[in-house]
């Protein structure tokens, strides 16, 4: 993820077609609110870490359309081979800053469906042009954080590695995803760059190209022992794993004469609990139960889970290819709709816009999410109007099924998830460090009951509208379907 410096044209030609539109119309400093959320957590898992803020800032903050910009633009034809835009459009480009008020989730925070993680509330025109760039970074950093929750839950603490960089989807991808893999749970990656760029750890073994360039595997520990005493896990599945095991031990005792410490082994194929566990035998009674096992070869979280249950005596849990592409959910479909339009009296008009899927058709408002939390864990989340507050009754309506309800008690506490992070275009939260955010992440996820953290077919967390809201959403859908009538 470079930093986002002149992204402006980081858009869909559309945004840009419905830009000109407004401004042509005299329609582009009426205000609207708009809301980016996603309709189902990733995986089939029952949450998501909202992840991204932090490159969605820079990109915020860096807003401008360039004079190359206004020049490409310019070139742009209409099917007549007439200028797409008119050149008083590009020269309003050019002067264009944004003056948007942004509230956002933190990074780390636990997300569910249908809640903003991001709203985005200022000229219309601005809003619209910012609706691609926000999902392209927070969809991706996103999807990658909760991965790597996912994993790192199923780890119980021990650390997991992210090796993806080799297998992402290009430079940014590998970038962004590691930094992202960190935010969800990670404990280091294997790319160099994102530790430079994002300080987070770093840590790395060696590969089989090493052991392979010596004429023995031993030969290849030895000569790794003498140049890096201090970082020393011997990759022992060239050719035989065991018999790689044994030549470890034999070179860490070596090492134990120079005064080092062998770090350990990692497993990269064959059996890993089986391999695992006679490795840890061996390495007991070779006089190193302190050495480290790390295992790696296409893991996720539903091979780590199986490898725990098997009793593999594994450690550190090297994961690439599954983690920095989300492999079985390469994306994660957040949407960006409009909540409202803001009247000439400074009201706010609510909209919608309906689908035959219930769960499509979106809430109306200017909306916040209240989060209950009983006894340190978490009991639901509300979705409210911040213009017309929260009725007295503290109650949600589930949004796909109407007679689901539920009650939060009085002595439930609650915080609003939204924070101010842009006002009239200017940063006013102070940028948090990934290392706070990360452990947002873990201490949230904590307090969430694990039968909504588990793997498989998890528990829905309670998620609503408040009851003023889902009322209004309710007429408001009437009102399309069958007319005002009604
Ligand atoms: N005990 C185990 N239980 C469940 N899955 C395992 C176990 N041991 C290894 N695996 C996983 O099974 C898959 C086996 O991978 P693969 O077919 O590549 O075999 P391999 O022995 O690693 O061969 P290669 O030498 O080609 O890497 C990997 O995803 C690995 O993480
Ligand atoms: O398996 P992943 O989760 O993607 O983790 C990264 C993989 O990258 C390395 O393999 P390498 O590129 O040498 O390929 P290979 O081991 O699959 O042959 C390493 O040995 C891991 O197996
Ligand atoms: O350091 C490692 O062991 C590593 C790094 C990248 C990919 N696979 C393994």
């Amino acid at each position: 993820m470079t930093t986002p410096t002149g992204l402006a044209l980081l858009t869909d030609l559309y945004q840009l077609t419905m830009a000109f539109g407004y401004w042509k119309l005299q329609r582009s400093e009426q205000h609207a609110v708009f809301h980016l959320f996603f309709r189902k957590p990733p995986f089939a898992g029952g949450y998501a870490i909202a992840a991204g803020l932090a490159p969605a800032i820079d990109f915020l903050q860096s807003f401008r359309f360039e004079s190359s910009d206004i020049d490409y633009l310019a070139t742009l034809t209409g099917n007549d081979d007439r200028p797409l835009f008119d050149a008083g459009f590009l020269e309003y480009l050019a002067e264009l800053r944004l003056t948007c008020d942004v509230d956002a989730m933190p990074e780390g925070t636990l997300a569910f469906a249908q809640e903003p993680l991001v709203r985005v509330r200022g000229p219309i025109l601005q809003c619209q042009l910012l609706e691609t760039a926000l999902l392209n970074i927070i969809n991706f950093q996103t999807l990658i954080a909760t991965k790597a929750s996912r994993i790192s839950g199923v780890t119980a603490g021990e650390p997991v590695l992210e090796f993806g960089l080799r297998r992402a989807q290009g430079v940014d991808g590998g970038l962004a995803a590691s930094r992202a893999a960190y935010l969800g749970g990670c404990a280091a990656t294997s790319n160099v760059l994102a530790g430079k760029q994002f300080g987070i750890p770093v840590k790395g073994t060696h590969a089989h190209s090493w052991v392979m360039s010596f004429d023995d595997e031993l030969e290849s520990f030895a000569g790794y022992a003498e140049a890096m005493p201090n970082n020393c896990v011997f990759l022992v599945d060239t050719y035989d794993t065991l018999d790689g095991v044994r030549h470890a031990v034999e070179i860490g005792k070596r090492l134990r004469e120079r005064g080092h410490e062998m770090v350990g082994i990692r497993l990269d194929s064959g059996d890993l609990a089986y391999l695992s566990i006679e490795a840890r035998k061996m390495l007991d009674a070779g006089g190193f139960p302190q050495a480290t096992i790390v295992a790696s070869n296409d893991l996720d979280e539903h091979i780590i889970e199986s490898l725990k249950g098997q009793g593999a005596k594994i450690a550190v849990w090297g994961v690439g290819t599954k983690l920095a592409t989300a492999y079985d959910q390469p994306a994660l479909g957040g949407v960006y709709k409009l909540g409202a339009m803001q009247q000439p009296d400074g009201s706010w008009q609510p909209k919608l816009k309906l689908s035959e899927q219930t769960a499509k058709t979106t809430i109306p408002g200017v909306l916040q999410v209240r989060r209950f939390e009983q006894q340190g864990t978490l009991v639901g989340d509300m979705i409210y109007d911040e213009t017309s507050g929260i009725d007295s009754r503290e109650s949600i309506v589930d949004v796909k099924d109407a007679n689901r309800r539920k009650h939060f008690p009085p002595e439930a506490t609650s915080t609003d998830l939204l924070v101010p992070v842009l006002r009239g275009g200017d940063l006013v939260s102070r940028p948090e460090s990934i290392h706070e955010s990360r452990s947002r992440a873990t201490t949230e996820l904590a307090r969430l009951h694990p039968s909504v953290r588990r793997l498989m077919n998890p528990h829905e967390y309670p998620v609503g509208l408040e009851i003023g809201l889902h009322e209004l959403r309710e007429q408001m859908i009437r009102d399309r379907r069958w007319g005002s009538a009604s």
